[in-house]
């Protein structure tokens, strides 16, 4: 059989140690163990199926959604997982729920921005779900200009209150997950107004709905936003709408440890920045950096096992046709894709780092990286988003027309991921602050103030001091080009952490050659890809530029051999790809056809609306009639 000889061949051909690579993917032996047992465990249980997700209605796919949540936590419970399993379990489950949000913002929300007080009252509660909560941030009018919200949060000192209200229509919240049908709780964020004065925006705990019957709340309004782009894909998230007519909070529910309000009103202001209003947004981008690994790997995975499966042309002495993997044309455009996923794998545990080391500095009252922080997780979440839905993309057409079918796992892939460029901030307002940062530290170049972390090239580049001046005529008018500098040294961290994990020990056959090889393609193709800006900067020559371009085919050919172990190494299930294409056994066409027949179309030979619509037509009454 086709498939099975192609792919088990690929495998013999590897030139190194796929095992070591899984554990170099995984970022440690310990995790590729969790990651392994908890994949398996999800996907031999038929309660996480997946395979009808994109036929179902959007109450059938929506009440899915809820057994299989509930049927996760039963199993969290049962099997006393530990919150890194439990994480690992919900990941495997593959679905967006309003767990996600409960665990990803409401929980690190409170965590971030409340006090220990306040921690201690409301997490003991989440963590055993007595409460479910979502991240209400967005409205229906303002989204990406936070300081813009309309919501109000007035204190009314004679009940020691917050009366949360929204004034208009654009102020209704619109888009927080798991808000819709489900969450008890929400982190509102509102304008704090106090003896009516605007003290800008701030968190505060509400709850919606009645934990005894679901039911809302006297004065809350709440629904669901309604279908978004694709089949199964996001909907089976209940992306909620939300409006208050005056309801009141007690004052220990504002969310204290930026700034707290006292009894009788008076606003004080802790040690720390304002921004950390702004803190969850920040741990979650980071977050999102990993995910864009997952998701890239993910479809990256598909596209090259389908790609040794698939021959078209060429035929060979032995009788047989070219694999499509062998043409230059689809190696140019797939092993970028497949250098990206790992590119974007360290980085993305770089950022991590990152974000753990200002977490203990922020706990020392050290705020001094909190810009970095700020500006790189900002500005890698939009790089590699934005890389990871085009990237998707490619790959389905990478797998021609089969590509298109939903049983190849791509179109409900690029559906469920694309928002990512747009959540959690726009991609281009977050290259904005990038920009910001980037012009901030420049003007600080001769001031005797060092670059430091990222930005230390800057040190080292005189031509900078003029940009700077350059930029003095207006940020807005140059916003364009500044957002393309923003992705340049974006790329420039990505390249830099992908060599600094090289410089680590790499234990295993052959496994740092292919790392290097991965790594030299990635920055060979950004290279290619603006080449135009290279050759008009200067910063390279014409000669270098083709000599690079020779370099990029011969690195293709070095990786060709081991493309698809490149790709086990990611360690996926079958029931995790959920692809037709991508399966680990390349059992392809008997599987394709097989599936075609399950489509609910097929469950009767003549179809429904055959007497309506199609006779008429055949007999030519409707001719007939018309005549
Ligand atoms: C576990 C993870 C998984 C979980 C989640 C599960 C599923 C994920 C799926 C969906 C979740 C999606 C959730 C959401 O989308 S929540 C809503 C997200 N909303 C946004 O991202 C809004 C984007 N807008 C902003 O962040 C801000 O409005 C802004 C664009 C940054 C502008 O801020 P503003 O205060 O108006 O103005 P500036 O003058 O630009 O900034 C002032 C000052 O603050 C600094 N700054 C800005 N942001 C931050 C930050 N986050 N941290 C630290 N510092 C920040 C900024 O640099 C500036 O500093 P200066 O020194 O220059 O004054
Ligand atoms: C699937 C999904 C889930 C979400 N989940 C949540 C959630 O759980 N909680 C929550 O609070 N929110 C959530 N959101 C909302 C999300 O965070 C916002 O939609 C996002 O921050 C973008 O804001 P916006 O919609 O206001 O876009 P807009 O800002 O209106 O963007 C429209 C266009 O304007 C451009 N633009 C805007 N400002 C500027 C500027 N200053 N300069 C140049 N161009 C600009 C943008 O680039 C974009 O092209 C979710 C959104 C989606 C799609």
């Amino acid at each position: 059989m086709a498939g099975f000889d192609d792919l088990a061949s690929e495998r013999s051909k590897a030139q190194f140690d796929v095992e070591e690579m899984k554990v170099i993917w995984a970022g440690s032996r310990h995790t590729l163990e969790v990651s392994d047992r908890i994949s398996r465990l999800v996907a031999n249980d038929p309660v996480f199926r997946k395979d009808t997700r994109t036929m179902l209605s959007r109450k059938d796919l929506f009440k899915n959604t809820l057994r299989k949540a509930a049927h996760a936590w039963k199993r969290i419970i049962e099997l006393r997982l530990s919150e890194e399993e439990a994480a690992e379990l919900r990941f495997y489950v593959d679905e967006p729920a309003f767990m996600d949000l409960h665990w990803g913002m409401f929980i690190p929300t409170i965590k971030g921005q409340g006090t220990e007080e306040q921690q201690q009252k409301w997490l003991p509660l989440a963590y055993k779900m007595k409460i479910i909560g979502c991240y209400a941030q967005t409205e229906l009018g303002h989204g990406s200009n936070v300081q813009g919200l309309e919501t109000t949060a007035t204190f009314d000192p004679q009940t020691d209150e917050f009366i949360i209200h929204s004034p208009t229509l654009t102020s209704s919240k619109w888009w927080p997950g798991g808000l819709g049908k489900v969450s008890t709780h929400a982190v509102v964020y509102g304008r704090l107004i106090i003896d009516s004065k605007d003290y800008g925006v701030n968190g505060f705990i509400v709850q919606l709905r009645s934990l005894d019957d679901h039911l809302p709340l006297p004065g809350i309004t709440i629904g669901d936003i309604g279908m978004k782009f694709g089949s199964g894909a996001y909907n089976t998230m209940d992306n909620g709408v939300l409006r208050f007519d005056h309801v009141r909070i007690p004052r220990d529910q504002m969310l204290m440890r930026v700034s707290q309000v006292t009894r009788e009103g008076k606003l004080v202001q802790s040690n720390v920045p304002w921004q950390l209003v702004y803190g969850t947004m920040v741990y979650v981008r980071q977050k999102i950096v990993s995910d864009a690994s997952c998701a890239l790997s993910r479809a990256v995975c598909i596209a090259t096992r389908y790609s040794a499966v698939r021959r078209q042309f060429g035929l060979q002495s032995n009788g047989i046709e070219t694999q499509v993997i062998d043409y230059k044309t689809q190696q140019s455009r797939l092993f970028p894709l497949l250098a990206s996923a790992y590119a974007f794998r360290f980085v993305g545990e770089w950022l991590k780092w990152l974000y753990m080391d200002v977490n203990q500095r922020l706990q020392a009252s050290d705020f001094s990286t909190l810009p970095e922080a700020h500006a790189c997780t900002a500005g890698l979440k939009s790089l590699t988003t934005s890389a990871t839905a085009d990237g998707i993309e490619e790959c389905r057409k990478l797998c021609g027309g089969h590509g298109y079918l939903c049983s190849s796992g791509l179109p409900e892939l690029f559906a469920v991921y694309i928002p990512a460029c747009t959540y959690e901030g726009d991609n281009i307002v977050l290259l904005l602050q990038v920009a910001r940062f980037l012009i901030k530290t420049v003007s600080q170049l001769g001031s005797g103030k060092e670059p430091v972390g990222t930005t230390v090239y800057m040190g080292r580049v005189e031509q900078l001091m003029q940009c700077h001046c350059a930029v003095q005529k207006g940020f807005l008018e140059l916003s364009a080009d500044l957002v393309q500098a923003a992705v340049a040294h974006c790329q420039l961290i990505v390249v830099s952490k992908f060599i600094e994990k090289l410089q680590q020990d790499i234990p295993g056959k052959g496994v740092k050659g292919q790392l290097e090889a991965l790594c030299n393609i990635y920055a060979l193709f950004i290279l290619h890809k603006h080449l135009g800006d290279f050759l008009s900067t200067g910063c390279i020559t014409p000669k270098q530029a083709s000599l690079a371009n020779a370099q990029l085919r011969s690195l293709y050919s070095q990786v060709r051999p081991n493309a698809i172990a490149l790709v086990d190494a990611f360690n996926y299930t079958d029931h995790y790809l959920s692809s037709v294409l991508g399966r680990y056994d390349g059992n392809v066409y008997p599987k394709l056809y097989e599936e075609a027949w399950k489509d609910p179309l097929n469950d009767s030979v003549v179809p429904d609306g055959y007497q309506e619509y199609i006779q008429p037509i055949l007999k030519q009454q409707l001719r007939n009639a018309r005549l």
